[in-house]
């Protein structure tokens, strides 16, 4: 079982100065579900030194560990899952690659994308961006954002679990989880707070308060 309320997904290069490896464990502290190693800016030796601290730190913990975007990767580092979006592999080679008991999921913006992830074995989507968010460089705009109303027609439309990504704050939080996510995924609001652990605590609240 996945505990999907919090999900953080790790980027050194807004953690204000922190590690990533300082970074989940103070997450871990909080009580966060899912990280995932994304990194975009390392190379895949960087990120697979670094992810083999984090399988480590994750699994002592009972925290579900996935990697983004590069199935080789997940496969090196023994994770649960991996993460693919638009430029990555498809779901069905994914499947094949790792098998059925891995935890394979995918970005969607739409409800159709939404529909066809889940037809083609997503275990899980990642729904985004819900609020404008300047973390990543192809979607800082407003008008990527999708709203929360979207969030409740894909809630509508599929059955797998989700959790909403972009622009989610603990005060923003709540309403993504009554529009239907399973729970929230983010990155600056734990990985800038002064307090990390206490961000994560502070998201399961809000989660919590949403449902
Ligand atoms: C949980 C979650 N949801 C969405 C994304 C975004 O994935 P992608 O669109 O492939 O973009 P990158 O993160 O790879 O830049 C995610 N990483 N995690
Ligand atoms: C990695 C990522 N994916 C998104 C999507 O919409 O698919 S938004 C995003 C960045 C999330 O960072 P923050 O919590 O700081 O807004
Ligand atoms: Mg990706």
């Amino acid at each position: 079982m996945v505990d999907w309320d919090v999900y953080l997904v790790t980027q050194a290069s807004l953690s204000a100065g922190r590690t990533t490896d300082e970074i989940v464990a103070d997450a871990i502290d909080g009580g966060v579900g899912v990280v995932q190693l994304r990194e975009k800016d390392r190379t895949a030796r960087e990120r697979y030194e670094l992810g083999l601290e984090l399988r480590e730190r994750t699994r002592e913990a009972g925290v579900t560990f996935v990697v983004n975007d590069r199935i080789d990767l997940a496969q090196a580092l023994d994770a649960d899952g991996v993460h693919l979006g638009d430029d990555d592999l498809p779901v069905p080679v994914a499947r094949e690659l790792l098998g059925d008991d891995a935890l394979i999921g995918r970005s969607v913006s739409t409800v159709e994308d939404a529909q066809e992830a889940a037809s083609a074995g997503a275990d899980y989507l990642g729904v985004g961006a819900v609020f404008a968010t300047g973390s990543k460089d192809d979607i800082d705009d407003e008008e990527y954002a999708i709203g929360t109303d979207r969030v409740a027609a894909i809630a509508e439309a599929v059955d797998v679990p989700f959790v909403g990504i972009g622009g989610i704050t603990a005060e923003n939080a709540p309403e993504v989880v009554d529009a239907g996510a399973d729970g929230v995924a983010v990155i600056t609001e734990i990985t800038r707070a002064d307090d990390p652990a206490a961000a994560t605590e502070a998201l399961h609240s809000a989660v919590e308060q949403g449902r």
